[in-house]
């Protein structure tokens, strides 16, 4: 059976960027989940666009999961008003646990932690571990150079068009939310085979 999503994960920057349009997609993107009925999944800080995204989220009544490794709860401001708070013992446990709980990914302005994120979950899907929607939110072209550089790897032969496709690109929010359809699955792949 397919739907959309019920929890979306979300990464973003821990920094505001230096334009405004970022924070207004940022806010956008929790006002749609609450208004959805979406929960959102995200990495647990009050920083930047992560914090921006989460209190959006809240404002609007919506549900919020923040997961951060217990060495980051400083230094991103680990959130204090968010429904879920999971604090994990390394990074690796907090990607498992928001892979596991998210039904789509939903990819933000941010910087190389962005990147990482990102590149993470399309190469194990690359890698058929999941078959989750995978969406980059193109806010006024910031993801250019990432998807430019998806686009070389398929031009010099190390990837393939159907790999590259598993990333979709949108322009905003909404087309995010209509690509957000999750096939349910009665045996989700365990995140200790990652
Ligand atoms: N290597 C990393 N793996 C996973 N997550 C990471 C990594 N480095 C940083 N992060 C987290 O990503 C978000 C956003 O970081 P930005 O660099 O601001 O895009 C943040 O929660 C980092 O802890």
């Amino acid at each position: 059976m397919s739907s959309i999503a019920r929890t979306i994960a979300v990464f973003c920057g821990s920094r505001l960027g230096n334009d405004p349009i970022y924070q207004n997609v940022a806010e956008q993107a929790g006002a749609v989940l609450a208004r959805e009925g979406i929960r959102l999944v995200y990495g647990g800080g009050a920083n930047g666009l992560m914090g921006v995204v989460a209190d959006s989220v809240i404002r609007a009544g919506g549900e919020v999961t923040g997961v951060i490794p217990e060495f980051l709860t400083v230094r991103e401001k680990m959130h204090e008003c968010v429904s879920e708070l999971i604090v994990t013992a390394s990074m690796h446990e907090r990607k498992q646990i928001m892979f596991a709980r998210a039904e789509a990914f939903w990819i933000l302005p941010g910087g190389f932690g962005t990147f990482d994120e990102m590149m993470e979950i399309l190469t194990w899907r690359q890698l058929e571990r999941h078959d989750k929607p995978i969406i980059l939110v193109n806010t006024a072209n910031w993801g250019e150079a990432v998807v430019a550089m998806l686009e070389t790897a398929v031009r010099q032969g190390f990837a393939s068009e159907q790999a590259r496709a598993l990333l979709q690109v949108v322009p905003d929010v909404e087309t995010a939310l209509a690509c957000s359809v999750w096939q349910e699955r009665s045996a989700p792949v365990p995140v200790d085979t990652l």
